[in-house]
Parts: structure tokens; C-alpha cells; sequence
């Protein structure tokens, strides 16, 4: 048997859709697998009661299938489906890593991100890696079409959880199908700014290139109490809030010393909006860890 755990993510922070994203250090999805002639799939946890366990429906089922690797899939989720926080990437990165080394197949982390796409692919229709290239390799990650850059980035973060759910399906309907020269200046400057900041390990200038015009506002739609929530964050000294991923989950980056207050500023703003939230002080942290074979 095989067990990896593999982080939350937070993918876009705003002014990088679809490419930029960070591993969280907490919370995590645990994944143990049994070599078996076919795949079969079992989930405790939270949220576990609305994942299937149809290995053509669950994430991991698509992963077994593009490592052809079959096997029986124990998934302990950590990370609640639905959340913004990469849930899926989380058991789809978990379930690549284990299965690699459970049929010695020997794929590098990075030979693995289009491999756990695939499971993303299974519930957004469509193989973006801005969460499962965090989930296996850990810090801030840059995923385009040529391949994934990383940076070992330790910048602290409070992930805002709300108790609404939105599919990352329908998150992406609603992003616009087009921009503006300005907006796109816009984005591109704050995502430069974002890069160095995390570069420089500097959260005011990773709070500063969160900023987006084009796809956080559609999205923030979907969020009752987003706006107050997000002024009450940056009233509390967070540098930048954002969407996490495709929502509903809120991002804000701050300092170290400022995390339990900007926490506390988020969830008294939800509860306002009387929506029950909890709220994950975090950080950037490690990719997927083997932790018994
Ligand atoms: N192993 C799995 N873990 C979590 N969700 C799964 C899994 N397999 C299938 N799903 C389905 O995927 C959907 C959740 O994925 P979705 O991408 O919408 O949320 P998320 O991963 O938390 O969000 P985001 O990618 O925006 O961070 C749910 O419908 C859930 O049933
Ligand atoms: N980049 C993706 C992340 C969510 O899976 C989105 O925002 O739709």
C-alpha cells in the first residue's frame, strides 16, 4: 500500500487565471492505494457524502485510468468538494503520486501535472493545472502550455471559508469571453507585480498583484457577503483578497502577525452576510509527500 497526502491549493489570485496558483500547508486530502485488477474508490471525510465513488465520475478514477495503473482507492478528504480550495486537485495530485510509485512507473512530479489534469478535466470539463501543479510540486507555480515554473515562496495567507457551495463548472461560465486593451495591461501589470512579490517573499507586493478587473468581479457574484468580506479584510491589514479559484472560498495575504486578526475580520463579515464561514490560517507551503510504502 502507498499513502499520500497532497495540500489545499489556491489557484488564479486574481490577476493569474488559470496559470498561477500556491499549495497550501493546510488542510489536505489523504489518498492510500492497493494494487487490484480493477479501480474501485471509497471516501471518508468532509464533504465525502457528495463525491462519487464511480471511478468514471471520481477524479482519481481518470488519473488510474491515464497512469493505467488499477487499483483500490481510499480517499480521506480533507479538503471540502466545491470549496475554492483545489479539492479535486488535492485527491487527483494525491492519487498520481501514490499509483506512480505503486506500479514503479517513474514519472518526475512534473511529468505527473498533465497526468492529474486529467482529473480535473472529469468535474470542470476541461485539464487546466493551476491546482494540481501546486498539489505536486509544492510553493507558488506558474502552469502554461509550455510547462510548469515554481517558486519556493513563503508568504503567510488566510483561506476564508464559507458554507456556500460553487462548482467550478459553473464558476466558469460566468467569466467574461473577452477584454479590453486596458484591462489586459491591468492584469498583466499586477501579475508581474504578484511574481516578484513572491520572488522576494514580500506579501504587500503579492497583495498588490492580486488585483483583477476582469474574472473576480463576474465571479464574486456568486459569493453573498464577498465585497463586505473583502473590505473587512483589508481593514484589518490584509494587503490583498481575492477569490480562491473558482469560489467560494476568499484569499487574503498578509503578514504573519496579522493573520488571526484579518481571519476574524473575514468570519465576522460572513456572519453579517449570515453565512457560516470558517476560516484556515495558512501559508505557502510543500507539494505532495509520500509518507508510507
Ligand atoms: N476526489 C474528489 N474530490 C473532490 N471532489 C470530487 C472528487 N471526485 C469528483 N469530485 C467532484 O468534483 C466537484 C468538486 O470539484 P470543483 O473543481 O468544483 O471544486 P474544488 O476542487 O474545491 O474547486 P477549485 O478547483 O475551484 O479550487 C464536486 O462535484 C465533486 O463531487
Ligand atoms: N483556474 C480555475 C481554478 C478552479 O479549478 C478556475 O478559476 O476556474
Amino acid at each position: 500500500m502507498v499513502t499520500v497526502r497532497a495540500p489545499a491549493t489556491s489557484a488564479n489570485l486574481g490577476s493569474g487565471f488559470d496559470v498561477f496558483g500556491v499549495a497550501l500547508d493546510r488542510p489536505a486530502d489523504i489518498v492510500h492505494v492497493e494494487r487490484a485488477d480493477r479501480t474501485t474508490i471509497e471516501v471518508t471525510g468532509v464533504g465525502s457524502q457528495y463525491i462519487p465513488t464511480d471511478p468514471d465520475r471520481n477524479v482519481v478514477g481518470a488519473v488510474a485510468e491515464a497512469l493505467d495503473a488499477p487499483a483500490h482507492i481510499r480517499i480521506d478528504k480533507g479538503v471540502r468538494p466545491s470549496s475554492g480550495l483545489g479539492s479535486s486537485a488535492a485527491s487527483s495530485a494525491a492519487a498520481a503520486v501514490a499509483l506512480n510509485e505503486l506500479y514503479d512507473r517513474g514519472l518526475s512530479r512534473e511529468e505527473l501535472v498533465p497526468v492529474a489534469a486529467e482529473g480535473e478535466a472529469v468535474v470542470s470539463g476541461e485539464a487546466h493545472a493551476d491546482n494540481v501543479a501546486p498539489a505536486l510540486l509544492g510553493g507558488f507555480t506558474v502552469a502554461t502550455d509550455e510547462g510548469v515554473t515554481t517558486v519556493d515562496a513563503d508568504i503567510p495567507l488566510v483561506a476564508c471559508l464559507p458554507e456556500i457551495a460553487v462548482s467550478t463548472r459553473d464558476a466558469r461560465r460566468v467569466v467574461p469571453s473577452d477584454a479590453s486593451i486596458e484591462d489586459m495591461v491591468h492584469t498583466v501589470g499586477r501579475a508581474a507585480t504578484l511574481a516578484v512579490g513572491m520572488c522576494r517573499r514580500d506579501p504587500d507586493l503579492v497583495g498588490a498583484g492580486m488585483h483583477d478587473r476582469v474574472v473576480t468581479p463576474a465571479r464574486a457574484e456568486l459569493i453573498n457577503g464577498y465585497h463586505a468580506v473583502r473590505e473587512a479584510a483589508l481593514d484589518a491589514g490584509a494587503s490583498g483578497v481575492t477569490v480562491s479559484g473558482a469560489g467560494p472560498s476568499v484569499l487574503g495575504v498578509c503578514q504573519a502577525a496579522d493573520r488571526t486578526r484579518v481571519a476574524g475580520a473575514m468570519l465576522e463579515a460572513f456572519d453579517e452576510a449570515d453565512v457560516a464561514a470558517r476560516a484556515y490560517k495558512t501559508r505557502v507551503g510543500r507539494g505532495a509527500e509520500v509518507f508510507e510504502l
